[in-house]
């Protein structure tokens, strides 16, 4: 394991910040802290960097025990939101820093800096300065920068946070290349459901200081352990005692199976390449939410007010409305 994190708490006053965390890494794993705000993602990796200190428990990285080790003692890169780069040095500068600081020969910073910039997708900018950049730019800037001294562990707090959407999922994309090609341990704070699933191998769900759960990302959204975690990483309706997933419901127009539940539809909104249904369902406070695919409802031709029957699909994943354990419908 690359990172051992053992009975790791931590307090602000009285207030829990983390508790009784455990969590083992493995070398060369793209792994994700999940979580909403304030559920202690970021206080976890910094406690990892070394940049916050624990009130109890250890952190081992690589075989060492890194409990009491300052940050620069620990052979961690990080990246944080607003990493600050040095304004006044070129983008080449700012890669070669750390290597010049640990007194490296000259010839072997530059083919270093070259090969990082080249791997960042930044050669044809080495002479420019950061503000010539653009954010995107920039976080790989941050990156390139990170990686140069050859860390062993790689830590992001919501690298691409500050970015809009469209270049989020670029670098997002892109970091998973860069990763499949370095294979550097690395370990990122995102609240973004969608960038964990899409990038990690593990993820680990976080809130109010607790692991939730910690699985691959089909785990995670195929099996969740609970109510929390299945609302996390998708939408989810209800259909009688049973919370599940809008497009694991099927939608009939005759009731055709004995468990099959009667409702009206009640809204039809096409979005993109799918049909969201609003359905009233008899003897149940909440509408459920149905999703078929446009093919799909296009068949069933179906308009506000028509009379419909829903069931969960065969497999469905599903949890019961007070949050107990996950249950696979039977086939
Ligand atoms: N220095 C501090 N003093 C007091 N409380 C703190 C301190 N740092 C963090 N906290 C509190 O600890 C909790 C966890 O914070 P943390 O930054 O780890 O959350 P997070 O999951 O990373 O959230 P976000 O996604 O918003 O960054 C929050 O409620 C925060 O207010």
């Amino acid at each position: 394991m690359s990172i051992e994190v053992r009975g790791v708490g931590k307090r602000y006053g009285d207030f829990v910040a983390l508790d009784d965390i455990n969590v083992s890494l493995p070398t060369g794993q793209l792994t994700a802290l999940l979580g909403p705000s304030g559920g202690g993602k970021s206080t976890l990796l910094r406690i990892i960097a070394g940049l916050e200190s624990a009130d109890g428990g250890s952190v081992e990285i690589e075989g060492v025990d890194a409990t009491k080790l300052p940050p620069q003692k620990r052979n961690v890169g990080f990246v944080f939101q607003h990493y600050a780069v040095f304004k006044h040095m070129t983008v080449a500068k700012n890669v070669a820093f750390g290597l010049e600081i640990r007194k490296r020969p000259k010839a072997e910073v530059k083919a270093k800096v070259a090969e990082l910039l080249e791997l960042v997708h930044l050669s044809q900018f080495a002479h420019r300065l950061p503000s010539q950049l653009s954010g995107g730019q920039r976080q790989r800037l941050a990156l390139a920068r990170a990686l140069a001294v050859e860390p062993s562990v790689l830590l992001l707090d919501e690298p691409f946070g500050a970015l809009d959407a469209k270049v989020r999922k670029e670098l997002r994309d892109w970091l998973r290349r860069l990763h499949d090609e370095v294979h550097v341990t690395t370990v990122f704070v995102t609240h973004d459901q969608e960038e964990a699933l899409e990038v990690a191998d593990e993820i680990v769900v976080i809130n109010e200081g607790r692991i939730e759960q910690i699985g691959t990302p089909d785990q995670l959204y195929d099996e969740p352990a609970n109510d929390f975690v299945m609302g996390f990483l998708g939408e989810v309706t209800q259909l009688g005692g049973v919370r599940l997933r809008p497009h694991d419901i099927d939608l009939a127009t005759t009731p055709g199976a004995p468990d099959a539940v009667a409702g009206r539809v009640v809204r039809a909104l096409r979005v993109g390449f799918e049909v969201r249904f609003t359905v009233d369902v008899e003897g149940q406070a909440e509408p459920t939410l149905v999703v078929l695919s446009r093919t799909h409802a296009r068949a069933l031709d179906l308009d506000v007010g028509a009379q419909v029957w829903l069931r969960p699909t065969t497999g469905a994943t599903s949890v019961p409305v007070l949050g107990a354990p996950a249950t696979k419908a039977l086939a």
